[in-house]
């Protein structure tokens, strides 16, 4: 699976807890971030992480895209609520794409924690039907 990991700075250490904790899980696929997201992790883990821009320079977009193209399975995006960012739109936008294209979003350590065990399950493997195909289903 392809696997986004993202998060703003308030939730840096959420995500390096996350990533660090669930290290045997996330190393059995294809990791993607946001550029000091991506950063963080593979310092803190030592995982192979993909590294796009950082998000205030593009990131968010970059990540878009790869879910446009039907080639990101899972986001994993722990968003700071209580701090404005400079880049909003670009947030909104990968968020909306997410919901277009029904690709499995997890906002905080909660919902990832469950994505997680989830993965682990297999309950995601949909996606390889609808990545295969080559195409979305909308
Ligand atoms: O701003 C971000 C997501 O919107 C995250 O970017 P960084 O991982 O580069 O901090």
């Amino acid at each position: 699976m392809n696997i986004a990991l993202i998060a703003h700075d308030e939730k840096k250490q959420d995500i390096i807890n996350f990533a660090v904790a669930y290290t045997p899980v996330l190393k059995k696929h294809r990791l993607y971030a946001t550029g000091t997201t991506g950063l963080k992790i593979a310092e803190a883990t030592g995982l192979d992480v993909y590294r796009f821009k950082s998000g205030p320079l593009g990131g968010d977009q970059q990540i878009g895209s790869m879910i446009a193209e039907n080639k990101m399975d899972l986001v994993i995006f722990f968003k700071d609520p209580l701090t404005a960012q400079p880049h909003e739109p670009d947030i909104a936008a990968l968020i909306r794409l997410c919901d277009v294209y029904q690709i499995p979003l997890a906002s905080n350590i909660a919902g990832a924690e469950i994505f997680i065990h989830a993965l682990e399950r297999g309950d995601f493997d949909w996606r390889k039907v609808i990545r295969n195909r080559g195409e979305h289903e909308v």
